[in-house]
């Protein structure tokens, strides 16, 4: 008689990372059994089977799929990266490792973290939904591949594999490494008194526990014949805020100053574009970090918001944590960053 596992087996690519970690907790809690594959180890957890390799190599991936029912797959190079053969490597070319590791493993289900600026070319995007072109003219190298990344994982969809894609937004929370770390020091350099445009764009900024809820009614949705099956799903809070109020809600929780003064949206994105483009030329002698990198002065300065309609009515999403609450956890969680007096 064969033996039934009666707890589900996944495994999380890129789990010590800021999102994959706040999964893997959220996975135990679910009653998972939970294997960890990532290049680096960043935390121990006796309950969790941990798999160190390059995602680009199956031969590294294929122990850590043994006997898996569902692979979620949240590993990338960070996008603050300017390494276009990177992002090439592991989001496209490693995601195609993934793929042909699942099938050779018989794993029967694939959730990737893609991601919504898919769609964002760096003009507003008000409510939009998953039915919007990918971006012709993606906004950096980080977004082209997950274009390609994501194309490559729903068109995977098959009989014995059952893929998913979920698109969260502007993920923070405790430990994330980017958003609230960035934004307090750019705070501690005096380099956040000014807001791009009028202050009044909307923007989806998404707590982690949601997004992690999301990928998990994703995984679980993937059911033989389901709906959900090869489609791209939105994942954020479902409640819109002004970008600027958002940082600033963040930076007086921390005791910091608020931005106040208001800089012309366009004038800063041309002198952001001119900037990166004398530094491209330094590049051989010099590598510069911009603090208002294009990228970041589009996010800033437009609105950019998605419906998660979708998720709601194929897989009964909901956020868990509404907006005010999501922030005053996340301020409590970084005392190491508050002000000091
Ligand atoms: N942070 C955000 O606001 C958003 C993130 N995303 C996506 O969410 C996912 C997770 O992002 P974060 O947790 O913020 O990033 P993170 O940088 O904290 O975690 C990524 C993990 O991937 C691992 N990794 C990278 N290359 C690898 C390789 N070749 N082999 C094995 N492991 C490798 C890293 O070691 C790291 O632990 C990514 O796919 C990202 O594109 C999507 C939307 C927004
Ligand atoms: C120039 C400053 C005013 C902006 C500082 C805040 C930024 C560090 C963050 C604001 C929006 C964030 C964001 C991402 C990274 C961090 C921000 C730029 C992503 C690019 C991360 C990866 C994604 O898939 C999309 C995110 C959009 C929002």
């Amino acid at each position: 008689m064969a033996v039934r596992r009666s707890k589900k087996k996944c495994l999380v690519i890129g789990g010590c990372g800021f999102l994959g970690r706040h999964l893997v907790e959220e996975l135990l809690e679910r009653d998972y059994t939970v294997n960890v594959f990532d290049m680096r180890s960043t935390f121990e957890d006796e309950m969790v089977t941990f798999f160190i390799g390059d995602l680009c190599k199956t031969e590294d991936l294929l122990p850590a799929m043994e006997n898996v029912d569902i692979v979620f797959h949240c590993a990338s190079p960070a996008p603050s990266s300017d390494n276009y053969q990177l992002f090439y490597r592991v989001n496209y070319e490693g995601t195609k490792s993934v793929i042909s590791a699942c099938k050779e493993a018989g794993v029967q289900r694939l959730v990737l973290t893609s991601s919504a600026s898919v769609v964002f070319e760096g003009v507003d995007i008000q409510n939009g939904s998953e039915d919007l072109p990918y971006a012709s003219h993606p906004i950096d190298y980080y977004t082209e591949t997950k274009i390609l990344q994501e194309k490559e994982v729903l068109k995977s969809n098959c009989e014995d594999l059952h893929t998913i894609a979920v698109r969260p937004h502007g993920i923070f929370g405790p430990r994330d490494p980017q958003l609230v770390p960035t934004v307090v020091d750019m705070a501690r350099k005096g380099k956040s008194k000014y807001i791009i445009g009028d202050g009044r764009n909307l923007v989806d900024f998404t707590y982690v526990k949601n997004v992690v809820h999301g990928h998990i009614l994703a995984g679980e949705s993937l059911d033989e014949g389901s709906v959900t099956c090869g489609k791209a799903y939105h994942i954020t809070n479902d409640d819109p805020i002004y970008f600027w109020d958002f940082l600033s809600k963040i930076l007086i929780g921390l005791g910091y100053a608020a931005p106040r003064y208001k800089i012309p949206y366009t004038l800063l994105f041309y002198i952001a574009l001119v900037v990166q483009f004398f530094c491209t030329l330094l590049k051989p002698l010099v590598v510069i970090k911009l603090t208002f990198s294009p990228m970041r002065v589009a996010l800033a300065g437009t609105h950019h918001y998605y419906s998660c309609e979708r998720a709601k009515n194929d897989f009964a999403y909901k956020p868990l944590v509404n907006m005010d609450k999501a922030i005053d956890l996340t301020v409590q969680s970084y005392a190491e960053l508050r002000k000091k007096d």
